[in-house]
């Protein structure tokens, strides 16, 4: 993996000539996890598809790049909230997609492996459907592992998960992730103050820089400190329209 650059992207967004977001900017430090938080409808998956090069039919006034000058194509893996698995294709299989549609042949060993980093060793061989929700998710990490990117761009990767679940995949990415530029949409104030060494907190007005407490990431969920930021962010929340 190449070393992992800072992120920035200012400027303004519309769709169909209607304002998405902006003027804003942010930064996204290099080799650290950010979240971008936010209510639904300010555009935080439309900065990510910007970010990842798939603006599609937004028009975008502005500036989306690394901060070393190189392009960020071929740098940057995406984890949707849907899992997005091919259901006919068993989890290994689901894994080496991407390697395989690039024309990269012999990468089967790498993704067994990475499915059992993340816990799905015996399961490398079902299919979607035989998965549970939780399991699926863990597929859909280890292909973003598997794409080795320094740039990973996650949008509310976790919000479909039962509270436990979700503490454990938390927990998962934030070992396995470690490193590399991670900027991680969610509308869960709990989420932000676990995982960010950095927390954005996006709404109509902009966006502003919340400060997390010290020490490393995942935060304990039930620590005084995490549960303090927690309620901060979630009355920054609750003041915005
Ligand atoms: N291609 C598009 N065409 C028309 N409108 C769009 C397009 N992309 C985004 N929008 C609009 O821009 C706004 C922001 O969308 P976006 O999905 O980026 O928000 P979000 O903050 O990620 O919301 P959520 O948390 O609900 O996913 C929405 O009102 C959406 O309908």
């Amino acid at each position: 993996m190449s070393a992992a650059p800072a992120l920035r992207l200012s400027g303004r967004a519309t769709a169909g000539g209607a304002p998405v977001f902006g003027p804003l900017s942010l930064e996204v430090r290099a080799g650290e996890w950010t979240c971008l938080l936010g209510p639904s409808g300010v555009g935080k998956s439309t900065i990510l598809r910007l970010l990842s090069g798939l603006g599609g039919d937004v028009a975008f006034d502005g500036v989306a790049a690394a901060d070393d000058g190189a392009p960020l194509a071929g740098r940057v893996a995406l984890m949707a909230q849907s899992d997005l698995l091919m259901p006919w294709l068993d989890a290994v299989a689901n894994v080496t997609l991407g390697a395989r549609l690039r024309g990269e042949a012999g990468r089967r060993d790498r993704a067994t492996g990475l499915l059992g980093r993340v816990g799905l060793a015996a399961h490398a061989h079902k299919r979607p459907h035989a998965l549970s929700g939780g399991q699926r998710q863990r597929v859909a990490l280890a292909r973003t592992l598997m794409e080795d990117r320094p740039v990973v761009l996650l949008d509310e990767p976790f919000s479909a998960l039962d509270a436990r679940s979700r503490a454990l995949m938390q927990d998962l990415a934030a070992g396995l992730l470690g490193g590399r530029t991670v900027l991680h949409v969610t509308h869960d104030a709990a989420e932000a103050a676990r995982l960010g060494q950095n927390v954005l907190l996006m709404t109509r007005a902009g966006i502003t820089s919340e400060t997390p407490p010290a020490g490393p990431v995942p935060r304990p969920f039930d620590a005084p400190e995490t549960l303090a930021f927690q309620g901060h962010l979630q009355r920054q929340l609750m003041e915005v329209e």
